[in-house]
């Protein structure tokens, strides 16, 4: 376990917090609460959040506009029945309580510029919400704890090209809680200016990840490979700076929106190409067992024969299944010098590990997991 045997909780789906503190949680069956600590952790390394544009800081939501949202503004003002005008408060309908879980008055921060896959991922979530493009990963989680957003969506997994480790160490050196997660169908299209023909092109600009997606068909075209900070700002860049020799790997939004012509549709190696994306927060979801909960964790163990395979067991003994397991070098304590009276004294690299399991933190058989795992 991590610093002195506690157990750093990443966060739940909805479910832990993931800043620094103490959850209490109350054992339904005992009828008695235990704690679980988890530490707020820096590696000492300096937020390069840049600063956000002056347009992009939200006017803040006021009470009136919230009780609007909810379509009962009179009943706040009035509260009850007035005899005079025989008037009563509205009451709420099921088209109120749609509204505000589709992202209505909800600002969603994304890493890229509009036609970015990641807009399309905050767009899956709150269909109504509006979509805040950030130039870096890091900016669009300042961007919820400086409260100039209600929520980020970022990408943490691909199918074909596995995980984003960047956000990964993001989420332990940021305050944010996870509150959902939503699946993104990628689908990569070659593109270019106007009248560019696909023997013109000489380079291909694209996110590092979506380039990655498309290797086998870009190695066949035989073109340089350009990283860029998007998808969409691989397309941007090539309809304003007028680049006749380079194609962008993008989305077909970003064809439209740039003015670029698709000349292949489907560039990813695998036709099943999903990424998913984590919805972060300021504050935690609270658990139940009304729909299918995840929770994440992270920790770290101390060295002994067989530690991990011990600590995945408390899951498997009640019945919970991991959804995902990944392991991320403990940068704070990159090596630790191990003892063995065998073999001397030996540099073993030392791990976090990331799980994900399906269970919510509302559960005895979650919160025992968790316990006997600490
Ligand atoms: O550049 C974009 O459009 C993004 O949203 C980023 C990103 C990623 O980081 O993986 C998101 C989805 C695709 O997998 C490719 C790129």
């Amino acid at each position: 376990m991590l610093d002195g045997g506690k157990m750093i909780s990443l966060d739940g789906v909805g479910i832990l917090g993931g800043g620094g503190g103490l959850i209490c949680l109350k054992r339904r069956d005992l009828g008695r609460s235990y704690g679980v600590c988890f530490l707020k952790w820096r590696y000492g390394r300096p937020l390069c959040a840049k600063p956000v544009e002056d347009e992009s800081v939200p006017v803040p939501i006021s009470a009136a506009e919230l009780s609007r949202v909810a379509g009962n503004a009179e009943a706040l003002e009035r509260g009850r029945w007035n005899r005079e005008s025989n008037a009563l408060p509205r009451q709420l309908s099921a088209t109120d309580l749609v509204a505000p879980s589709q992202g209505l008055n909800i600002r969603v921060a994304y890493q890229g510029l509009p036609g970015a896959f990641s807009e399309a991922a905050a767009l899956k979530a709150y269909p109504l919400c509006e979509t805040v493009p950030c130039e870096e990963f890091d900016v669009t989680f300042k961007a919820v704890e400086m409260s100039v957003v209600d929520r980020a969506v970022l990408p943490i997994e691909n199918s074909s090209d596995g995980s984003i480790h960047r956000n990964y160490d993001l989420l332990l050196s940021h305050r944010l809680h996870i509150v959902g997660e939503v699946q993104l169908a990628v689908n990569h299209c070659l593109m270019a200016l106007p009248g560019v023909k696909k023997e013109g092109i000489k380079r291909v600009l694209s996110h590092p990840n979506a380039l990655a997606q498309c290797e086998f068909k870009l190695n066949k075209l035989e073109v340089i490979q350009q990283n860029m900070h998007d998808t969409a700002g691989a397309a941007q860049i090539i309809a304003s700076d007028n680049l006749r020799d380079a194609g962008a790997i993008a989305s077909v939004q970003a064809a439209e929106i740039y003015g670029l012509n698709i000349l292949e549709k489907g560039m990813q190696d695998l036709s099943d190409n999903v990424t998913r994306f984590l919805i972060l927060a300021r504050e935690p979801i609270i658990p139940g067992t009304d729909r299918p909960f995840k929770t994440s964790i992270v920790f770290t163990l101390d060295e002994g024969p067989g530690v991990l395979f011990k600590a995945l067991a408390v899951f498997s003994l009640r019945n919970i299944s991991l959804t995902k397991i990944e392991s991320r070098p403990q940068r704070k304590r990159p090596l630790k010098v191990v003892t063995d009276s065998n073999h001397g004294t030996a540099k073993y690299f030392d791990y976090l590990f990331y799980i994900d399991f399906e269970a919510s933190m509302i559960e005895p058989r979650a919160q025992n997991a968790l316990a006997h795992l600490q």
